[in-house]
């Protein structure tokens, strides 16, 4: 495609983004399956230029200032992801002078708020919350997240998965903290290789390995997955149950648990039994009142912890939306606390970083709930052989970071039931 063919198209697709109705993933994906003659590359270069824009949109929007033309099409410029003599080749010459000049400004001396391109509130919620810490974090949120695979431990060993990849010329180191996890490099079309269609691995950001191995289900255990989604933890727990005793995957949404069904089958796993409740206390819920091992509520969130690989989070969130998230996060968890048999195992996990949507729903808890005795994250991660397993928790949480761990941020409380 020409140059300047493609720049158009990322100028279109970026003020589809950007109108920010809807998702940036679903935006794009359904702009692909619009304009179907795109090769891997090119669709490439698309959307990781619209992601750099997303991540860095203050900081470009400022820059853009001085050029003419659309201000998508400026914006693509300065975010493109592609390489610089094919931009060159789409410019017009006062263009090429224009992007030249922008990119001689020196950052370092702009508005903080043009060096960590976050709104307002967002950046004003986490720096209390992480001090010195912030800009470490807010420069994290400017890469784009790595390639993470869990191994499937149901049908492959780690070593002989890696030892596939390599061969088939993937690279792939093993994940500091997860027993299951790989890292890979780069970004190789995976999902149509032999080894993901034979369900041996399922890609998985290392922190949500690390929630499955907190929930620690055992053999012919009964596990309750509150807010299983697509089912990612689901899968994680399952091979970890080793396909025996019974893994409800529950959730509100039809559409998401249809996502598990393909990955289910791949994975092998036959201890599942995906369910869609109305709410979190529907009647199914009910039955299995005191009944159940272990539940993990991996509940909705503001999904703030993900805004390396979810930029436009940062630009879709809002004080008022995360408040409304909050009711629904303590409503959800007293509901699946009721599910838990003496002895039993709560844990409740977020892909937040912001206090609110964590340790405030984890405290309010504890108040309400005398008979859920709080458990030290730490000590659990330690017993399942996790590696320095104290860096990864903040009093009794799992506390997971961009900038400190390479995940996506996670929280986790966990309790057991007296
Ligand atoms: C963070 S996502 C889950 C991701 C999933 N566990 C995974 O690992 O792929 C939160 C899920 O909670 C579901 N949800 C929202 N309200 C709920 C409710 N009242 N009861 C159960 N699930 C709910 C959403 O549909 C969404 O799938």
């Amino acid at each position: 495609m020409h140059p300047n063919a493609l720049l158009d198209l990322a100028t279109e697709l970026l003020k589809q983004v950007l109108e920010f109705d809807a998702p940036a993933d679903g935006v794009v994906s359904s702009f692909f399956r619009r304009h179907r003659t795109l090769g891997p590359r090119e669709r490439h270069t698309l959307a990781e230029t619209i992601y750099a824009v997303l991540r860095r949109r203050l900081l470009y929007q400022h820059l853009a200032q001085s050029g003419s033309g659309p201000l998508e099409r400026r914006l693509a410029i300065l975010g493109w992801q592609g390489n610089d003599s094919f931009l060159r080749a789409a410019l017009a010459s006062h263009e090429q002078t224009w992007w030249e000049q922008a990119r001689a400004v020196d950052i370092s001396t702009l508005p903080e708020k043009l060096r960590h391109n976050l709104p307002d509130w967002l950046a004003g919620a986490l720096k209390s919350a992480l001090g010195e810490e912030f800009w470490p974090l807010a420069e994290s949120l400017h890469e784009p997240a790595p390639l993470d695979l869990r191994v499937n431990v149901l049908k492959a060993k780690r070593e002989a998965v890696m030892a596939e990849l390599a061969a088939a010329g993937v690279q792939a180191t093993p994940t500091p903290y997860s027993p299951w996890g790989l890292r890979v490099q780069g970004k190789p079309a995976l999902q149509k290789m032999e080894i993901y269609l034979r369900g041996d691995v399922e890609v998985q950001d290392e922190g949500s390995q690390l929630l499955a191995l907190l929930v620690g289900p055992k053999r012919g255990e009964m596990v309750v997955d509150f807010c299983a989604g697509a089912g990612g933890k689901t899968l994680a727990l399952g091979a970890a149950m080793r396909n025996t005793g019974r893994l409800y995957a529950l959730d509100v949404s039809a559409h998401r648990l249809e996502q598990l069904k393909p990955r289910l089958a791949r994975s092998g796993l036959s201890n599942v039994y995906p369910s869609q409740i109305a709410h979190e206390r529907d009647e199914r819920v009910k039955r299995l009142a005191g009944k159940v091992d272990r539940v993990l509520v991996d509940a909705p969130c503001s999904g703030l912890g993900t805004l390396r690989r979810n930029p436009d989070l940062k630009w879709r969130q809002s004080p008022k939306a995360i408040e409304e998230l909050r009711a629904k996060q303590d409503a959800i968890l007293a509901s699946a606390a009721r599910l838990l048999k003496p002895g039993g195992r709560l844990v409740y996990a977020t892909c937040s970083i912001l206090p609110e949507e964590n340790q405030a729903v984890a405290a309010a808890f504890s108040d309400q709930h005398r008979d859920f005795v709080p458990v030290s994250a730490a000590e659990i991660l330690e017993q399942a052989k996790v590696p320095d397993a104290q860096s990864l928790v903040d009093d009794a949480y799992l506390r997971l970071w961009p900038h400190r761990h390479a995940t996506d941020g996670f929280f986790a409380a966990v309790w057991e039931r007296r």
